[in-house]
């Protein structure tokens, strides 16, 4: 079934392409010359929209200046024309696609260090003064005239739509590749949490900056192509209002999403086009534009999720009246789940031991405050150390220095021996040191196995994924993460991060948001963990029967010291633990 998934997912988007290069000859040869012109239009404006897809739709960053990237690809490819540079038309496409490329990371640059109104102004800051730039020099040859030359046998304008068709699907394959691949999973998940794709060992400024470069050279073979469309290309193709008027247009459509990229690349064409034949100055396209942003931003969907919402849910009530008649079958299914739902307390750890994390001397301090003041703990291999006390008494403090996501602070972090207390969070969780959040980091736009593969950094084949999610009890691997309950997605976090193989897993509050009875069950499954996967595990935890039924060693804090530790049984009955956190009524139980 799978297996069968997968050549579908992988066969379709090439169908698909096939498809589309048969209708666009279709349409070269049936065509008008005047639409054969607009198409090409089109074509241009649906890559340039697929890199605002990949830079603003997946990464989920605000880049003003697209346009700009393809002046830079226009520029390339008209300079190359003059110099008569070897290789044709298609190399100095590539060659423009490249300049745009490095021209994205040089601009990705800021990007790394600013977010959302100030990334804002520094792109469009950018394509403005590249503007101002581009009316002053000009285009190579326009001063003189020189034609760019289109590829041979693509010189009419029929031949060269079908030629930029050809050129549109490919990057569309490509892109549609990339973003099933790491690469494309990275974006998603930054533009969802930079902590939590840190925490996952993947370099953000790495994330980043291939978007930036994915977006941008998409738009500078959108440039190049229109310089052939045009032959003669001016600034004002290019202005940064325009930029700005198709970042909205990205924006509404859902340009991640490869379907709403063609649509939004024919809006752009068909919309001025329109308004010129009711007689409306074409610039009030714009305005047109301006408000479906507007309605996409305050509604916080766009037109593309809308749909594949409305048939998701469509599938879902077929799904649900034919599982109705399979009730027998379903049944079946949770008996093998049940397997684990035998309670199990938590295998004793020998007294010999070694540890994989020694943490000491840890401290934190916030202004006047002391979060964590010299604060020693111990995680031995293949045990699981709970780490609990009240609000505020310092937990999540302690994960995030331990994790390097709080990097002043004192103290030796070692694993496996190794001193890790310099290295940033990436590097501490591809050294095998993984955390989990409080908060939901699971990127919603991915599928589970995408989330686990892109978690678990190494190869896994799908025997070993589907076992370990059905373990843990969670979703099939093709599910997407948008359709599942935020108790769900924390499951298939800790599966996802057990699944990578760390040496230690530090969970905060995993079953927060499971029910009573999926918290039992998590709790029978995470004793489990150690021996079946070789980690060791520090649980953060406020629910004490899931406390004393799975950890061997507790470490309670107060007000950020170290007020007992040892064995669960034996530190639940310490009079400092009763008094400082507990309360006799809870502890008696
Ligand atoms: N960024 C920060 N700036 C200032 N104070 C902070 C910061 N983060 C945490 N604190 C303070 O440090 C102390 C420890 O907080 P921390 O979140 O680590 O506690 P906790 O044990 O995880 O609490 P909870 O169980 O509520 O999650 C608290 O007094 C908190 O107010």
């Amino acid at each position: 079934m799978w297996l069968a998934n997968h050549r579908f997912r992988v066969i379709l988007p090439i169908v698909v392409a096939v498809a589309g290069v048969g209708v666009a000859w279709a349409l070269s040869v049936g065509l008008s010359g005047y639409y054969v012109f607009l198409g090409i239009s089109a074509l241009t404006a649906i890559i340039a929209v697929l890199g605002l897809g990949v830079v603003t739709g997946s990464a989920g960053i605000i880049a003003l200046s697209q346009l700009t990237f393809a002046a830079i690809g226009a520029w390339v490819v008209a300079w190359l024309n003059t110099l008569d540079a070897p290789g044709g038309f298609i190399v100095w496409l590539i060659a423009g696609g490249a300049a745009g490329a490095v021209a994205g990371i040089v601009i990705g640059l800021p990007a790394l260090r600013l977010r959302g109104v100030n990334l804002a102004v520094v792109t469009l800051g950018f394509a403005a003064a590249f503007d101002v730039m581009l009316v002053q020099i000009q285009f190579p040859g326009a001063s003189d005239g020189i034609a760019v030359a289109r590829p041979n046998g693509f010189t009419s304008d029929r031949d060269y739509f079908f030629f930029a068709a050809v050129v549109m699907v490919i990057c569309a394959l490509i892109v549609s590749a990339l973003q099933r691949s790491r690469m494309g999973s990275g974006w998603k998940a930054v533009a969802f949490s930079e902590r939590g794709t840190a925490a996952v060992g993947q370099s953000v400024s790495a994330a980043k900056l291939s978007a930036f470069a994915v977006s941008a050279a998409l738009a500078g073979i959108s440039g190049g192509l229109l310089a052939g469309q045009v032959q003669l290309p001016f600034a004002s193709s290019f202005a940064p209002l325009q930029s700005l008027a198709l970042y909205i247009l990205a924006v509404m459509s859902g340009a991640y999403l490869i379907d709403m990229a063609i649509f939004g690349g024919i809006l752009w064409v068909v919309v001025p086009e329109l308004l010129k034949r009711w007689g409306v100055p074409q610039d009030w396209g714009f305005v047109v534009f301006g408000l479906l942003g507007i309605q996409a931003l305050t509604s916080g969907s766009n037109l593309g999720e809308g749909i594949r919402g409305l048939l998701r849910r469509r599938s879902a009530a077929r799904g649900a009246a034919r599982d109705s008649e399979h009730a027998s079958v379903t049944e079946v299914g949770t008996s093998v789940l049940d397997v684990f739902a035998v309670p199990e307390a938590a295998q004793p750890i020998p007294a010999d031991a070694p540890p994989v994390l020694e943490v000491s001397g840890l401290g934190v301090q916030f202004g006047a405050l002391k979060a964590l003041d010299d604060v020693a703990v111990t995680v031995r291999q293949r045990s699981i150390m709970g780490l609990i006390g009240p609000n505020g008494a310092g937990k999540s403090t302690f994960v995030d220095a331990v994790s390097g996501f709080l990097p002043q602070h004192a103290g030796l972090t070692l694993l496996d021996g190794a001193d890790i207390s310099r290295l940033s969070p990436t590097q501490r969780a591809r050294r095998g040191l993984r955390r989990t959040f409080q908060q939901d980091r699971v990127p919603p736009q991915l599928t589970v196995e995408a989330y686990v593969r892109f978690v678990g950094r190494r190869r896994l084949d799908h025997d070993e994924l589907a076992d370990a999610l059905a373990f843990l009890g969670c979703p099939s691997p093709e599910t997407p993460l948008t359709t599942v309950d935020i108790g769900t997605r924390r499951l298939v976090e800790v599966a996802a991060a057990v699944l990578a193989g760390p040496r230690v897993l530090i969970l905060d509050e995993p079953a927060a948001g499971l029910s009573h009875d999926e918290h039992v069950q998590f709790g029978h499954r995470l004793t489990r963990i150690p021996s079946r996967f070789d980690t060791a595990i520090v649980l953060i935890e406020h629910d004490l029967d899931l406390v004393r039924s799975v950890c061997t060693e507790l470490t309670v804090l107060d007000f950020g010291r170290v007020i007992a530790q040892g064995p669960t049984a034996e530190v639940l009955d310490t009079p400092v633990v009763i008094a400082a956190y507990m309360g006799d009524a809870e502890i008696s139980s």
